[in-house]
């Protein structure tokens, strides 16, 4: 139990961050710690880092950002029953207050009271996930089952944006569906849409690139292309947003015109794509304000009115997250593959200001997409031993010594994604076979170093007698004690290598 100093990512400034030590103790009776170990950065996130603000929301002390995280937990209060040592976890980081009318109605997202973690709206703000640990009310942490990774389990948040945006829909299967801005929450929309039966979902950007990807990656069926334009006059505008409204209407899905739609899901926050919303959306449709954008717009409210359009103001979520998960681990057919928004990975805190530059990009430097940048947490110690402790195991085994991890559907090689996964001769697929000890147990989730040798650990109870007794009983001894601190120092050099053969 961790009653100790943890490293933080501090903002102090626009594009002022700094890596600072902070004291946490151990955690309350109804408290978890979690390491924190993967953290998708948001728009929010980018615009504090960027401004020092958010809109209206000016930072009022150092902060620390993050809040879409996955993590083990490394220690549990006194009364926690649910949440043990070592269990993968998606955090919930906003944390209402349980008392007001809201709240016992379940609508807690919308609590006066609420602190969210890497917000600066409460004061003291409630400080954000970039932090090695952090301790946090059991309640509001969720297991991950087995096969959902880490990463995934950070998407868990902004999904969570998405599904209560199809919850105040109220969403029926056949809908027909427009989502206007083609960013990560307007894709995580498309594929809960996507999930909920939607029969066509059309996707609307005036990035190309972007609607491209929603297609080709099964998040929607059909893509508009936005044309840039910048109309002066009301009139103007809306005559703008009408056209607009007509063109995607013509937009075919399997040969018929999709016409007005039953739902509108607004993720941009840009006035023109609002009133191109409400004229896009069918009487009795619903217009889904889920994008931030310019707070005070001008609407045409009568042709909302009229045709009994409903304007639907959605803020973050309330009970989704086991929804969420459960969809994440049923592998649900319908759902597009919500990884493939990680475009971009970074590690540790050096290269966070790294990771935030790359998020307010469109493209990085090879000209792939920027959806969703994920910052992993490890230092360069323990990476070092998570590959001499792979190597190690190879050699054990009797093959070439190579790192040579299976992750999902690809291989990565000395680090590395191979494209030619089998072609070079260093890859192995690890779950089919020749390495019988390994298989099934060897996953790396990103740069997730620790949690791989953790599920590697955990599994690994009757591996060959050539690892030796020492070894074997030291990898279940850190199987029995799961905490990536201390596993790493059982597996510094001159630890878990002794004794192996090479
Ligand atoms: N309501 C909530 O709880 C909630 C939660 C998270 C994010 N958000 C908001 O959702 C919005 C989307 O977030 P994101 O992370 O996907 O951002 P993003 O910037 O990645 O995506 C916005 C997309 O809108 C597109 N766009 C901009 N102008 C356009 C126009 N005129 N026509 C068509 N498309 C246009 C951009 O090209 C971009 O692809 C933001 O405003 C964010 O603040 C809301
Ligand atoms: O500023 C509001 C933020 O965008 C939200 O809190 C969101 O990121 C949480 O899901």
């Amino acid at each position: 139990m961790c009653g100790c100093d943890v490293r933080a990512s501090v903002l102090h400034g626009a594009k002022d961050l700094r890596v600072q030590n902070r004291d946490l103790p151990a955690p309350e009776p109804a408290e978890v710690q979690v390491a924190v170990k993967a953290t998708g950065l948001c728009g929010s996130d980018l615009h504090y880092f960027s401004h020092y603000r958010n809109g209206d929301i000016l930072v009022r002390e150092p902060m620390t950002l993050g809040h879409e995280s996955a993590g083990v937990v490394t220690a549990v209060g006194a009364e926690v029953s649910t949440l043990k040592v070592g269990d993968r976890v998606a955090l919930e980081v906003g944390l209402p207050c349980e008392q007001c009318g809201l709240c016992k109605e379940g609508r807690y997202n919308i609590c006066k009271g609420m602190k969210f973690r890497s917000s600066a709206k409460a004061f003291p703000h409630f400080q954000g996930t970039l932090q090695d640990r952090i301790n946090h009310p059991a309640k509001w942490v969720h297991k991950l089952p087995e096969n959902v990774s880490l990463e995934y389990g950070a998407l868990v948040e902004p999904l969570s944006v998405a599904m209560h945006a199809r919850d105040r829909a109220n969403l029926k299967p056949g809908a027909t569906v427009l989502i206007l801005g083609a960013g990560a929450v307007g894709l995580l929309c498309a594929a809960a849409a996507k999930v909920s039966g939607a029969k066509s979902v059309v996707i609307a950007d005036i990035q190309e690139d972007r609607v491209n990807f929603a297609v080709q990656n099964g998040f929607a069926d059909a893509a508009v292309v936005v044309p840039m334009a910048r109309p002066e006059t009301i009139e103007d505008k809306l005559a703008y947003a009408k056209d607009l409204a007509a063109k995607i209407g013509a937009t075919e899905v399997k040969g018929e015109a999709i016409g007005e739609v039953s739902v509108t899901f607004e993720c941009t926050g840009v006035e023109s794509c609002m009133q191109t919303a409400i004229y896009s959306t069918q009487a009795g449709g619903k217009v889904m304000i889920i994008g931030m954008g310019n707070p005070i717009q001008t609407l045409p409210l009568s042709a909302a009115a009229l045709r009994e359009v409903d304007l639907v103001g959605v803020f973050r979520y309330a009970n989704t997250y086991p929804e969420v998960i459960n969809m994440l681990a049923s592998k649900n057919a319908a759902l597009p593959d919500v990884g493939r928004l990680i475009t971009q990975r970074y590690n540790g805190f050096d290269e966070i200001p790294e990771a935030f530059k790359m998020a307010g990009q469109v493209k990085d430097d090879k000209g792939n997409l920027v959806l969703k940048v994920m910052v992993a947490r490890h230092d360069n110690r323990t990476s070092n031993v998570f590959h001499t402790s792979i190597q190690y195991l190879h050699a054990a085994q009797g093959e070439n010594a190579t790192h040579v991890i299976k992750v999902g559907g690809e291989l990565w090689v000395n680090g590395s994604r191979t494209t030619n996964p089998t072609g070079n001769g260093l890859g192995r697929d690890l779950s089919k076979g020749s390495y019988s000890a390994l298989s099934e147990t060897v996953e790396w989730y990103g740069s997730e170093y620790d949690e791989i040798v953790m599920r590697w650990a955990k599994n690994t109870t009757d591996v060959s007698p050539d690892y030796g007794a020492e070894n074997q009983a030291r990898l279940l001894n850190i199987s029995r004690n799961y905490d990536p601190g201390r596993v790493f120092q059982m597996l510094l050099p001159g630890g878990f290598k002794n004794g192996l053969r090479t």
